[in-house]
């Protein structure tokens, strides 16, 4: 079985023109079949305060209005999306940009307006993995934003980590699959302020002590349920760290098991 690498970036990444840059000269040289799915979460919130869009997350997801959902559509599946498939195409590697939407590949739900109202929010329910298995047996790399469909005309807003870890579970009876989630830190950290203090090694039962002394909080918490829920469901290999983890084997991150 071949290996399939999908390496999530976040906000901070794409933030930073210089590291982004970065990243995908390096990401470029990654030669294998790979998969990039980018958040950009932060931008959308930066962009919507400059409309004046009233800006609401509800434990790290947004909730999602129609404004919103133009807003994100505009930001995700256009300017982040677009920007790097220019660069990864300035790298001679050969990338196609992806939304859910696109080639049917991600189909959600609407989640349920009970007990909190997400508005244009999707659960994943099935990704479609044909043609995307085209593009990778055709050394192309399919790069997807957080946006999905209902299959009924309706765009959705998915979490980035949800888009990575659900593909990589897509996946995992095909190919031997790796799933990174790159941020600006060496991983899971026992203190969130020293970069030098990372837990290595996190599984079910190591986990729930790290929520209850409170060294695990916000963002992080998503993250790693995504993360569990990929190491239960055949994904063979799920990391948290810098993307400096995915050329430096040396480079201190977290590894997570069941
Ligand atoms: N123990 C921890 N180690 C590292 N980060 C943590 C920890 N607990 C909470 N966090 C927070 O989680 C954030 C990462 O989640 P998030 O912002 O959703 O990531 P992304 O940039 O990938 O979208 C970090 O910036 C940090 O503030
Ligand atoms: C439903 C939901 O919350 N979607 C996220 C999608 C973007 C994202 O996940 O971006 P980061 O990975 O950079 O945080 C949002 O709109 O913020």
């Amino acid at each position: 079985m071949k290996t399939l690498k999908i390496i999530k970036i976040g906000g901070n990444i794409i933030d930073d023109d210089d590291a982004l840059k970065q990243f995908l000269k390096a990401f470029a040289t990654i030669d294998a079949p790979k998969i990039l799915v980018h958040g950009g979460g932060k931008l959308a919130t930066k962009l919507a305060q400059q409309m004046q869009v009233e800006v609401k997350m509800i434990d790290g997801r947004r909730v999602t209005d129609q404004v919103t959902l133009d807003i994100i559509t505009m930001v995700y599946a256009g300017k982040i999306n677009k920007t790097i498939v220019a660069q990864l195409q300035a790298h001679n590697c050969n990338a196609i940009g992806f939304s859910g939407a696109d080639g049917n590949t991600i189909v959600s739900d609407l989640r349920p307006s009970k007990p909190i109202d997400y508005g244009f929010a999707g659960d994943v329910k099935k990704v479609n993995t044909e043609t995307l298995e085209i593009l990778l047996n055709n050394e192309i790399t399919p790069v997807f934003c957080a946006i999905t469909h209902d299959k009924k005309g309706q765009l959705l807003n998915t979490n980035a980590d949800t888009i990575a870890s659900e593909l990589a579970i897509g996946f995992a009876s095909i190919y031997k699959t790796e799933l990174y989630y790159c941020f600006e830190k060496n991983g899971v950290l026992e203190n969130v302020n020293n970069d030098n203090s990372v837990i290595e090694n996190i599984n079910t039962k190591s986990y729930q002590p790290l929520i209850e002394n409170g060294i695990i909080y916000e963002g992080m918490l998503p993250k790693l349920n995504n993360c569990f829920h990929a190491v239960n469901n055949q994904v063979q290999k799920v990391c948290i760290g810098k993307s400096e983890m995915l050329f430096d084997k040396n480079n201190k991150h977290t590894t997570i098991s069941k």
